[in-house]
């Protein structure tokens, strides 16, 4: 039976507190601006037009959840960059994860996923239930698992950012390649546990307008290229990165903060918005269905 994009949303505010006018997920976050310039050899893997030519960009770093008060010092949360490069003939959108891997193999499990994190009347989940559904689906453990053992990152720019599916490069000459793609930052940084009980709750956004007062935050989008085997269909599961061949498709320059609206305006949708040359997966049951669940969280933080 097919998941209903909408319950899945429904969940995911509520799990956050059902607070109105804010995003399912990304609910606290900053918007920005800034430009990407392709590498010089992006054009060998894809015939986009974003990896030919340096383009205006519009982005968002965010806090995953919908509680637009949680703390930036949780450590198995998602940072969030979500990134708009805009074209003349339609723009390129990337939206990414501080963790290569997602918490959920199929829209089903999401839906039980969220759902156990609905807060009971103690304003917290049941432990009981979140402990069962995890030893149930142990595969929806990784993700935090994976932040847990890093340390909070001391910048949103100080951090790396997976798209997790898997892509499909195509270029000029119809050659294909499957890609799990990144965003590396250029000035990577976590907080040791004493540098992390110094800080206020809030402090991403006042360290990214001294940053960006100082010089653009950059990332290189790098492609990581998929060998026979490598799942494209579980965004639960890790490509061995470190053993893969990796090309750099361009750097992305974050320059200045851009107001809210720009960004509340619309969403950035990673499955719409792609150009020739760069195809989600036709097999991974997360992608296709991040459009709707996405459209359905705008119309309702637009009401
Ligand atoms: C690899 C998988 C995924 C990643 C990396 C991801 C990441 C993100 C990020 C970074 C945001 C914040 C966007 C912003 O700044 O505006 C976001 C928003 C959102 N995500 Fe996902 N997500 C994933 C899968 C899903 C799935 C499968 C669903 C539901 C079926 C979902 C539902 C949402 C919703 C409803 C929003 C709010 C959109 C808006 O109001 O503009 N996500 N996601």
């Amino acid at each position: 039976e097919e998941t209903d994009p909408a319950a899945i949303v429904a969940g995911q505010f509520a799990a956050g507190g059902n607070h109105a006018g804010v995003r399912a997920s990304g609910a606290k976050g900053v918007c920005l601006k800034g430009s990407f310039a392709p590498a010089s050899g992006a054009a060998t893997l894809s015939k986009a037009p974003h990896f030919a030519k340096e383009v205006p960009v519009t982005a968002r770093f965010s806090m995953g959840g919908s509680n637009p008060k949680v703390s930036d010092k949780v450590k198995p949360v998602t940072r969030g960059l979500s990134v708009r490069m805009s074209g003349e003939a339609g723009d390129m959108v990337f939206v990414t994860i501080s963790a290569p891997v997602f918490s959920a193999k199929t829209p089903a499990q999401l839906l039980e996923f969220v759902r156990v994190r609905a807060p009971g009347p103690d304003g917290k989940p049941d432990a009981e239930k979140v402990k069962a559904f995890a030893a149930a689906n142990p595969e929806t453990t990784r993700q935090a698992a994976w932040l847990n053992a890093r340390p909070v990152p001391a910048s949103f720019a100080g951090v790396d950012y997976w798209a997790v599916h898997a892509y499909t490069l195509t270029n000029a000459g119809g050659e294909t390649k499957t890609a799990r793609l990144k965003f590396v930052a250029a000035d990577k940084a976590g907080l040791s546990d004493d540098e992390l009980k110094a800080k206020p709750d809030s402090f991403y956004a006042d360290e990214l307008k001294e940053r960006l007062a100082k010089g653009p935050a950059k990332f290189d989008l790098v492609a990581v290229l998929g060998q026979p085997g490598d799942t494209t269909s579980d965004p639960t599961v890790a490509w061995p990165e470190d053993e893969r061949k990796a090309e750099t498709l361009g750097t992305l320059s974050i320059t200045a903060i851009e107001p809210d609206a720009t960004c509340d305006a619309r969403t950035f949708d990673p499955v719409v918005d792609l150009p020739e040359g760069v195809a989600g997966p036709s097999d991974d049951p997360m992608f296709a269905i991040r459009s709707p669940a996405y459209a359905v969280s705008v119309s309702r933080r637009a009401n």
